[in-house]
């Protein structure tokens, strides 16, 4: 599939819908995707003007939110006001919930909004250099976000959740997050760890916080926006003789209503006008759908993508992987060829490994062992480290390294530790 076409389908719909800022090379240069952090003209690969500024009118005239935002009345202002078990404000202040959650509460309004924006939104600051990405995989990403922004326009149902499932470590979480950068978009991300607490309803509660969070930054700041939960099955999932708690009921309970009901969030428990959002597509990764309840996942809700990157996407990805090391495109099709059937992860975690020998000779660089500590936590007090030279790749290193990895797997696969110490669970 040519990917210049998949970057084509939002300009279908250009003369209703304004195209979202594809501002990076990848229009120029197919699925590759360049990540700097540098403002230099030079460095900085995207040429497209920036983006809007924020307008504050987006959706004034059809909601109400807005003005409730002006005159204090929005939620976060009232969690900040409102003493109950639920309250964020309180906990933060307890020390209960961690302040990443609880915004600030202090300020004006817009400080409390911007805050808590601010610190749900993923930037994308570790994302340097050359990636790439698969163009079904774009596709896919594209065309479900679009889809939805569009779904006002478009006379057909369109589920609001993207579900991206397969195998471990082959890419889903961060192509998506390279995908999301592609396009300009300022996503909410939330992770699996998330869906649980000692506190009865808080998840629940978080994600319809999140998702209202995820329609702001679109009437706010006039910037695409989007939730994504990473590794869903992990928390909502049940596995063997696992219960569902309650907060896994309710929270399952949240996003099959905010899928059938997408432009209306209560927080609270009564339904107030403010309670009217924007539309936010949702992303779920995991690795297997069908340990989640099956009415979350049925096709209106859902759509469902299996992620399997073939030999190609794989040799395409691991080739800019390696492009810093000057490995030439054959020599990554031999490592592939070398070790079959391994995710992606694989040929980062054998790059890493080859890394080890010299950070060896770095610490006795440094001193040894007995110097860590004062060397690496205290340097500054006392001097300069040495520099870290990276070692020379050679493709011999990168299969050495390799066998090494591929030694570690079978080796667990063959002790099985956890068969001899949970014999007894068996009886
Ligand atoms: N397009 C890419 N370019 C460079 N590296 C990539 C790419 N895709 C994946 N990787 C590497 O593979 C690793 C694993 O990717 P990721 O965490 O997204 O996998 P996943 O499918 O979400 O895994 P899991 O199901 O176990 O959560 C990443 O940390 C990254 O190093």
């Amino acid at each position: 599939m040519a990917l210049s076409s998949s970057f084509q389908i939002p300009l279908h719909f250009s003369p209703l819908f304004p195209p979202p800022p594809l501002t990076t090379t990848s229009a120029r240069k197919p699925s590759l995707l360049r990540c700097s952090n540098s403002s230099s003209p030079e460095n900085d690969s995207r040429t497209d003007p920036p983006p809007p500024p924020p307008s504050k009118k987006v959706l004034s005239d059809q909601s109400s939110w807005e003005a409730k935002d002006s005159e204090g009345n929005d939620y976060l202002y009232r969690l900040g006001k409102e003493a109950d078990n639920m309250n964020i404000a309180v906990g933060a202040r307890a020390g209960v919930i961690d302040d990443l959650f609880a915004g600030k509460f202090l300020g004006r309004d817009s400080d409390i909004v911007f805050d808590y924006r601010q610190k749900v939104t993923r930037s994308f600051e570790y994302l340097q250099g050359d990636y790439y990405i698969a163009p079904i995989f774009l596709d896919k990403v594209v065309t479900h976000i679009v889809k939805n922004y569009i779904a006002h326009l478009l006379d057909i149902k369109i589920p609001l959740i993207l579900g991206i499932w397969g195998g471990k470590g082959q890419g889903k979480s961060f192509q998506t997050e390279l995908v999301f950068q592609a396009m300009g978009i300022e996503p909410i991300i939330m992770s699996a760890g998330e869906l649980e607490s000692e506190r009865a309803g808080e998840p629940g509660r978080l994600i319809r916080e999140r998702y209202r969070a995820a329609s702001q930054v679109v009437q706010n700041q006039g910037k695409m926006s989007c939730l994504m939960i990473n590794d869903i099955d992990a928390g909502l999932g049940r596995f063997g003789n696992t219960q569902m708690t309650v907060n896994n009921q309710i929270v399952v309970g949240s996003l099959m209503n905010l899928a059938d009901n997408p432009t209306r969030v209560s927080i609270g428990q009564d339904w107030r006008e403010s309670d009217f959002t924007n539309r936010i597509p949702i992303i779920f990764t995991g690795n297997d759908f069908s340990t989640i309840y099956a009415p979350l996942i049925r096709d209106g809700r859902m759509e469902k993508f299996y992620w399997q990157p073939n030999r190609e996407d794989i040799v395409n990805i691991v080739h800019r992987m390696y492009e810093k090391d000057g490995i030439p495109k054959d020599d990554v099709v031999r490592i592939v060829d070398e070790f079959p059937n391994q995710a992606l992860d694989f040929y980062g975690a054998l790059r890493s490994r080859t890394y080890d020998r010299s950070i060896s000779k770095w610490i006795d660089e440094i001193g040894g062992v007995e110097k860590l500590g004062d060397k690496l936590l205290r340097r500054k007090k006392i001097e300069k480290l040495p520099v870290f030279t990276p070692p020379k790749q050679t493709v011999e290193a990168l299969l050495e390294s390799g066998y090494s990895l591929l030694k570690e797997q079978q080796l667990i696969m063959e002790t099985r530790l956890s068969k001899e110490y949970m014999k007894n669970m068996d009886d």
